[in-house]
């Protein structure tokens, strides 16, 4: 993004620009004059082509504009002050060859291009140069020019105000994304072919009248905001935009009504929608009412989606190979794959999902890899060296930002790692394309250097001829009037010389400004001499060549940035994807979200003297207990109590991952109650624990009983989680039901987040009438079934409690036994109880070697093309992958406190 584009209004005139008009009006034959007062305004009109565009197109980036006024000093075009884009002006120069009044008119049609590949075109701006009758036998007076300069300025103003009041100024602009629909613009040299359906708009900006014609800026624009889907979405049968363009316009709304074909709206109406296709819930997806209580308030079009290819995606839901294919992050690379390649934002955007538009050819060399790796994103572009390991460069990188160590299995070895399962090479061949493609063209555009600091986009478009000729690195400044190279900000360099004088940044750009702003030789109405010229030409190359160095600093600045941002989306993909395909985070896609409850520590709210030592405990779930701990006599005290201590713990810092408290069930009718005293607490425990969960008609209750008492927007704010016991027959026997009620409860009221489900095996036991051993083998069956349906939800679970708080042993053996089967925690009564199952619920050290060795050794097998193989004579394949992966994590958040 740029950072200097605000628009402020200059007093430059006609003749601060262009030179004074000679010779003067008092001396000069009446033919002479209206000669030269037409090639001034046709360069007005060549000039006022580029600004209008350049301001129209960025008016549709959503960047803030923030140039300071330079008054009185400004030499800027009509009197505004704007940054050039140097993608635009290329875009520009591609597109058109000749300009009003040579050419009839130019013209900028806008589209609004969706997630699933549509188009809608939303408006054209048209600038043309008319000549009649009344204007042909107009006659030239030099006041005439600086009128028309001075109208011009005008124009180009009220072009800037419309720009940001059309509707899809105000509705669409400032909502695009990735995963929903971008704006693509296209130039042409005629008048412009698309159909903005009906009731469309159109206005003259301005009309002026001069002699060369009328001066003349139009807007039309669509005002039904509709997606025809009858239009086959552009992919790759579309060579050009052109023909996506035609075959936009030619349907018509009334062909598509009879083809009966579901339209999409994209109006305010529903712009409450959350904005990823995969937040939305997995049942009931077309009735299901809009969730307005959502924190995700962007607009997506209300289309009936395809469910297969995002509800899956959804974190919160059961994660398969599919979902992760059709996760939102892929389809950034949709994108790159289907827009066409002359719709110029498409460059944009493509450059913002992957960091880096085209590599230099360096970088090509050195990153890319050969088309027989198995695994190419965006980032193994780069970095990473030909064998699939990471250079020094990056591990270097990643030490510098203290990230490397901290990598869940030490240092980064291969790439395969970092990619979705499933996904291959097609993004490197995408990017390859691109690059081989346009270097092919030549055009000025495809022979651009891009570079990308900061998430920030720069360009600079070399000379065609230089960079035909040279192969070398070397930022040429063309010599276009209209072309120019902006400089991103960078901080200094510290302990350089030249962050004493401002910096890199300010040196390159007051040099770039100087060699820019138009020499006084070039007046218009004069010829220059060879002897002037060339002596004014050498002396910019000599100032440009004692500036080398801070071309120098300049390039080494941006390649050190983009080296450490992109070492940090290297870390940033690797969690992502780890706690994508991890079930034991409970569908949290950020790890950093991920609590772990190795063990569940009671403490009954009634003993003051229990609830003093909780900030001390060093459980990694604290429950406050007011349910089966609390006598029926001291419940109202245990309440109080309870909304007490989490207003007192809240000044303090707690030793625990989590503090949750436990109500009472709602069959007891006791749960209202409860927390009608509990929200008189200033502060929420992180999570409500809720027991005897028999039916998902019980959570309705739950959720209303809570919402009702904190208020829906307190209860929403909070984030707090769930997590609820199952303790009957009746409720074993229903659990799928009743988690996907509490999941699909959890995505309609936004509160609540399902993240483990207790099982109350004592409670269990007296409802089938089992009798309590120290084998336990009367919950065999009942744990198992707990277990896996705990784990199809991606819930955490946790095993029951042991009840003989002196036998350690058995405690050990219990815990180890629940660890095995796929508990990830234990209830504990006692403090004395916590470091056992604490303990037993950690990975041994050689199992977390085991599973970071493993992981290596998947991750180069992978790279080999091989899906199983054998590892300390153990056959490994996918899910074994998926448990070292399990043991990684929880070490690794574990060892966070
Ligand atoms: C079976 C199914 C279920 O429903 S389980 C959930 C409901 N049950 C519970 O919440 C029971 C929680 N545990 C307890 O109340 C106590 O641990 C029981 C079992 C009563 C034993 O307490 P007590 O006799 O004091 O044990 P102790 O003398 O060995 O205690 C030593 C020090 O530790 C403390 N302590 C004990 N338990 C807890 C606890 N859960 N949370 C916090 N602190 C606890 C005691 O207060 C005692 O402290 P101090 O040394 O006197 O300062
Ligand atoms: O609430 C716990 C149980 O075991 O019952």
């Amino acid at each position: 993004m740029r950072t200097n584009s605000t628009t402020s209004f200059g007093s430059s005139s006609a003749d601060e620009v262009l030179g004074p008009m000679s010779p003067s009006s008092a001396t000069v034959d009446m033919n002479a004059l209206q000669q030269q007062g037409r090639k001034r305004i046709a360069v007005y009109a060549k000039t006022f082509t580029m600004r209008f565009i350049q301001c129209v197109v960025q008016s549709r980036m959503n960047e803030k504009f923030d140039l300071p006024c330079m008054l009185p000093q400004s030499r800027d075009w009509f009197n505004v002050r704007y940054s050039e884009m140097g993608e635009i002006t290329a875009q520009v120069k591609k597109s058109i060859s000749s300009y009003p009044p040579d050419a009839p008119c130019v013209s900028v049609d806008f589209f609004l291009y969706t997630h699933e590949g549509e188009i809608l075109p939303l408006e054209t701006w048209t600038f043309s140069i008319e000549s009649d009758e009344a204007t042909e036998s107009m006659a030239f007076h030099k006041e005439d020019d600086s009128t028309l300069y001075h109208q011009l300025g005008t124009l180009l103003k009220s072009c800037i105000c419309a720009a940001r009041m059309t509707p899809m100024h105000r509705n669409y602009v400032k909502k695009q994304s990735a995963e929903t629909f971008i704006i693509l613009y296209k130039v042409n040299s005629s008048e412009s072919q698309i159909d903005l359906g009906q009731d469309s708009k159109e206005m003259v900006i301005g009309s002026l009248p001069s002699v060369i014609g009328n001066i003349r800026l139009r807007l039309a624009y669509r005002t039904k905001m509709q997606i025809d889907r009858t239009i086959t979405p552009p992919g790759n049968q579309y060579d050009s935009f052109q023909q996506v363009s035609i075959a936009s316009a030619g349907t018509t709304p009334d062909s598509r009504h009879n083809v009966g074909t579901p339209m999409s709206f994209c109006d305010d109406g529903i712009s409450h929608f959350s904005v990823s296709p995969s937040s939305l819930p997995i049942t009931s997806p077309v009735s299901s009412p809009p969730d307005f209580g959502s924190p995700y308030r962007s607009p997506v079009f209300k289309t009936s989606r395809s469910r297969s290819a995002s509800a899956t995606s959804d974190g919160d839901s059961i994660c398969s190979a599919d979902a992760v294919s059709a996760s939102p992050r892929q389809n950034k690379f949709f994108h790159s794959q289907m827009i066409p390649s002359n719709m110029p934002f498409a460059n944009l955007l493509t450059m913002s999902y992957t960091g880096t538009l085209y590599p230099l050819k360096e970088e090509k060399k050195e990153f890319s890899q050969s088309d027989d790796s198995p695994c190419d994103n965006d980032v193994n572009n780069c970095n990473m060296n030909n064998s699939g390991n990471y250079t020094d460069e990056l591990k270097e990188t990643l030490k510098d930002l203290s990230l490397h160590d901290d990598l869940p299995f030490g240092p980064l070895e291969t790439r395969n790692d970092l990619c979705e399962p499933g996904e291959s090479k097609k993004t490197l061949f995408n990017l390859n394309e691109v690059v081989g493609e346009r270097e092919e063209n030549s055009s000025p555009v495809e022979m651009s250097q891009r570079t990308i600091v900061g998430g920030e986009m720069e360009n600079t478009v070399k000379d065609e001829e230089s960079t035909q000729n040279n192969e070398e690195n070397v930022i040429n400044i063309s010599d276009d009037e209209d072309s120019f190279v902006k400089i991103p900000s960078f901080g200094p360099i510290a302990g350089d010389a030249t962050a004493e004088n401002g910096g890199v940044d300010t040196q390159l750009g007051e040099l770039l400004a100087s060699c820019k702003a138009m020499p006084e030789i070039l007046s218009f109405s004069e010829p220059i001499s060879a002897d002037v010229l060339i002596p004014n030409i050498m002396t910019h190359f000599e100032e440009f060549s004692r500036h080398q160095c801070v071309f120098d600093q300049f390039v080494a600045e941006v390649r050190e940035t983009h080296r450490k941002e992109f070492a940090r989306g290297v870390v940033q993909m690797r969690w992502t994807w780890l706690s994508r395909n991890v079930s034991q985070f409970a569908g949290v896609r950020d790890a950093a979200k991920y609590v772990p409850r190795r063990s569940l520590l009671y403490v009954p709210a009634s003993n003051e003297k229990m609830l003093a030592k909780v900030p001390r405990i060093q459980a990694d779930c604290v429950v406050l207990e007011l349910e089966d701990s609390v006598a029926m006599t001291a419940k109202t005290k245990a309440r109080q109590q309870a909304a007490k201590a989490l207003d007192t713990y809240s000044n303090e810092r707690l030793e625990c991952f989590e503090l949750g408290l436990r109500v009472n069930s709602v069959s007891s009718g006791l749960l209202e109650d409860d927390v009608k005293e509990i929200c008189k607490a200033e502060h929420l425990p992180q999570a409500f624990m809720v027991p005897k969960v028999d039916s998902p008609e019980d959570l309705a209750t739950i959720f209303d009983i809570f919402r009702t008492n904190y208020g829906a927007t307190r209860i929403t704010d909070t984030n707090t989680r769930l997590v609820i016991w199952i303790e009957s027959a009746r409720a074993l026997l229903d659990m799928p039901r009743i988690l996907s009620s509490a999941l699909n409860l959890h995505r309609n009221s936004g509160f609540f987040k399902l993240d483990a489900v207790v099982f109350g095996s004592d409670d269990y036991c007296a409802d089938i009438g089992a009798t309590r051993s120290s084998h336990g083998t009367e919950n065999l069956f009942a744990r198992q079934k707990f277990v896996a349906c705990c784990k199809a939800f991606q819930l955490q679970a946790i095993d029951s409690v042991y009840i003989d708080i002196k036998d350690t042993d058995g405690l050990r053996r219990q815990s180890d036994e629940g660890r095995s089967w796929g508990f990830t925690g234990k209830q504990t009564i006692h403090p004395s109880q916590v470091a056992v199952v604490q303990e037993t619920f950690m990975p041994p050290g050689e199992k977390v070697e085991w599973a970071t060795e493993l992981v290596h050794a998947y991750s180069q097998h992978e790279s080999e093309g091989k899906g199983a193989f054998q590892f300390r004579g153990q056959m490994i394949d996918r899910p074994l992958l998926l448990q070292a992966l399990n043991l990684i994590q929880l070490v690794e958040r574990v060892s966070s406190r």
